[in-house]
Order: structure tokens, then C-alpha cells, then sequence
């Protein structure tokens, strides 16, 4: 059972992938045959649309934080309709079931597309995750959250995001919480969003909040106001101080750390930043409620095996840690009893079966 882990091990167990944003876990391939498809339906667009074969020509496209934020505004001019929005949000759910997750959290900033409301088009990302949950769900459950943007929202737009999520959520779809993410460089400070988020809280959603990503945003004023909201989880985590990280834990706050994210976008302090020096080995060392997250898979070619293998390959873990990651990852997810005790049932059958193969 406490071999090390390869490919193969970290595709085979069971993952629960808490940190993905819909639009970056959008592979260039997936938005090439979008383009063709669009181009093929309407000539014309080949004026208006940009090509991924040029836009993400460069496998490194979009991925420093100093570029980040801004590829995102030509990948969406690909999405702009409600059927390829359907299309990617259908792939990358069979991509994340083909590598392996059994639990996905996954996340989108809610944005109106030409000719449409905001509403449609998260119903329309909700559509496809409720086909996908009563056909594929005892292979890969799929919930929602809806996120705000710091840089693009304000205080009035996070609180139609909140009633939009109670009131989806109370018509039954998959929508289980509200995330804090967008450009942290944005002049706007976060407390303007704290009667949003905090009745989200009190109305049963869960809170997954970006913390800490960039020193811009890792104020201690910043820090603990996020705190203060109660967040259920916290993401990236690259600067966080001491005393900080020790609340969080008091706090059993889930942590969810993308380590190919944090490397590649150059996001970790230090003179030589790299996986082994990601704070990863230090929430794991303390036992938190860790677990690993891709971000945008699609933007880092990473998915949620590939974050398990190097994980395994830089903290010296063996396949029974792994199997450990996956109920830790367990205990901070924003689903039901159901969800939960369907992945306690799979970790548990895993476990044995891994003991027996052993
Ligand atoms: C370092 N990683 C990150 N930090 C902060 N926000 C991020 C992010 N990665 C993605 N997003 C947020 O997700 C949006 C795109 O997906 P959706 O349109 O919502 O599906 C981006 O515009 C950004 O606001």
C-alpha cells in the first residue's frame, strides 16, 4: 500500500478537485474545435473571432500572472454563445471524470452573453451539469459555485450574484456556493463585499474566498477582513504569515493549493521559487484540510492527477498518503450528506482494494 505513486496511481485514485475556474480548464484544443464550428456555421466571423491557433500557438500563453488576467478577455469572445458555452462546460467535465475525479467543485464568474441575460447563461452552464450529474454522477458529482470578480464587480453585483445562486439553488440546481476571485491587482478593496458574502453565509452557501495570492492582496487589513467572513475555504495561499496560518488551521478552514498554478504563473515569494519549496509542504505537514486544485487546467496543462504525481514527487508522499489527501480534500466540500457520504464510501473501497492488490 505505501508504494510511491506514478501517473497511472494518481489518475486510478479517486480526486476531488475543489479549485477550478470553467473558462481556464478549457483546454486550446477544446476552443479550436469551438472556433471551427462557429467559423463553419458563420463565415463571417472569421473577422470578428480570434483564432487559437494563433492565440494560444504559444503553449505558455496567458499563464504570468502579469498576462493572466487579460487572456481571459479573448478566450470569452470564443464563448459567446450559449451553445459553446455548453459545448466547453460538457468537455471539461468529461475531462476531469476522464482523469480520475470523482468530486468536482468547479466555478464561474456569471457574465451576460450577447443576446442573453446573466441568468440564461448560468442556467445554461447549470443545464448541462444537472444532464451530466443524472447521467455521469455516480462517476463524477459535479456542484457549482458562482464567482465574483474583485475587479470587475461591485457591491451591487455580488449581492444579484448571491440572489441569483439562492434563488438557482433553491429551484434545485447544483449550486452550491459563492467564490471570491478576479484580477487582485484591482484598486477596489474587498470589504465592499462583505454584506454579500456574509449572506450568502447565513443563507447556507458555502464561501470559498482567493486569499493571500499576490502581495497586493495579502494585507493583514486584507486578510482578516476575508477571515472575518467565515469562509469555508480559502485558495492559493502563497503569502500568508504565521500566526495567520495557524487560524486557519484552529479554524479547520479547507485549504486549496494549485502548485503547477503558483509555479508557472510566478506567484511564490523567494529567490528560487518551485515545487519544493511550495507552502504545500507545510499545510501538509500540519495536517489541514488540504487539497489539491488545478485552477485553470486548460491555461497551466495540468489536471488534478498531474497536481496529485508532482505533490507525490516533491513531498517524498506514497500512494497511502495520497488516498489520505483525497478524505482530507473530502472533509471540506461545499455539497450535501449525499456528496459526502458517497465519497466516503469510494475512499473507503478504494482503500481496501488498493490493500488487497498490495
Ligand atoms: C491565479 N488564479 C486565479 N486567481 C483569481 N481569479 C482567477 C484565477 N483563475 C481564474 N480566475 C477567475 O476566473 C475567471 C475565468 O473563469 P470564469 O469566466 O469565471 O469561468 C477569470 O476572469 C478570473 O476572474
Amino acid at each position: 500500500m505505501s508504494k510511491k505513486p506514478d501517473l497511472s496511481f494518481c489518475k486510478r485514485l479517486p480526486k476531488i478537485e475543489l479549485h477550478a475556474h470553467l473558462t481556464g480548464s478549457i483546454p486550446p484544443s477544446v476552443f479550436q474545435e469551438i472556433y471551427d464550428q462557429r467559423i463553419s456555421e458563420d463565415p463571417a466571423l472569421i473577422d470578428q473571432l480570434p483564432n487559437p491557433a494563433v492565440l494560444l500557438a504559444d503553449e505558455k500563453a496567458g499563464q504570468d500572472i502579469n498576462s493572466f488576467f487579460a487572456h481571459f478577455t479573448p478566450l470569452y469572445a470564443l464563448l459567446s454563445t450559449i451553445s459553446s458555452l455548453q459545448y466547453a462546460t460538457r468537455r471539461v467535465l468529461e475531462l476531469f471524470a476522464e482523469d480520475g475525479v470523482v468530486y468536482l467543485e468547479l466555478r464561474t464568474t456569471p457574465r451576460a452573453l450577447p443576446g442573453t441575460t446573466t441568468e440564461e447563461s448560468v442556467r445554461a452552464v447549470l443545464d448541462i451539469i444537472r444532464d451530466w450529474n443524472d447521467l455521469r454522477g455516480e462517476e463524477m458529482r459535479v456542484n457549482l459555485l458562482l464567482s465574483v470578480d474583485r475587479s470587475r464587480h461591485s457591491a451591487k453585483d455580488a449581492e444579484d450574484i448571491v440572489d441569483l445562486a439562492l434563488h438557482l439553488r433553491d429551484e434545485g440546481y447544483a449550486v452550491v456556493g459563492i467564490d471570491l476571485s478576479g484580477d487582485p491587482n484591482s484598486p477596489t478593496s474587498v470589504n465592499s463585499f462583505r454584506p454579500a458574502f456574509t449572506r450568502a453565509k447565513s443563507s447556507g452557501l458555502g464561501l470559498a474566498l482567493h486569499f493571500a495570492e499576490l502581495p497586493i492582496s495579502s494585507t493583514r487589513s486584507e486578510l482578516e477582513e476575508l477571515l472575518s467572513w467565515h469562509p469555508d475555504r480559502l485558495g492559493h495561499l502563497c503569502l500568508v504569515a504565521d500566526d495567520l496560518r495557524k487560524l486557519i488551521l484552529q479554524r479547520e478552514i479547507g485549504v486549496e493549493l494549485c502548485l503547477t498554478c503558483n509555479v508557472l504563473s510566478g506567484m511564490l515569494p523567494g529567490d528560487e521559487p518551485g515545487f519544493a519549496s511550495h507552502h504545500f509542504g507545510w499545510w501538509w505537514a500540519q495536517q489541514g484540510r488540504v487539497s489539491l486544485g488545478t485552477d485553470d487546467a486548460g491555461i497551466f496543462a495540468s489536471w488534478n492527477s498531474g497536481e496529485h504525481l508532482v505533490a507525490a514527487q516533491h513531498f517524498d508522499l506514497t500512494t497511502q498518503d495520497l488516498v489520505g489527501l483525497s478524505t482530507r480534500a473530502a472533509a471540506s466540500i461545499l455539497g450535501g450528506a449525499g456528496d459526502k457520504a458517497r465519497l466516503t464510501r469510494i475512499l473507503a473501497a478504494y482503500g481496501r482494494d488498493e490493500v488487497a492488490s498490495a
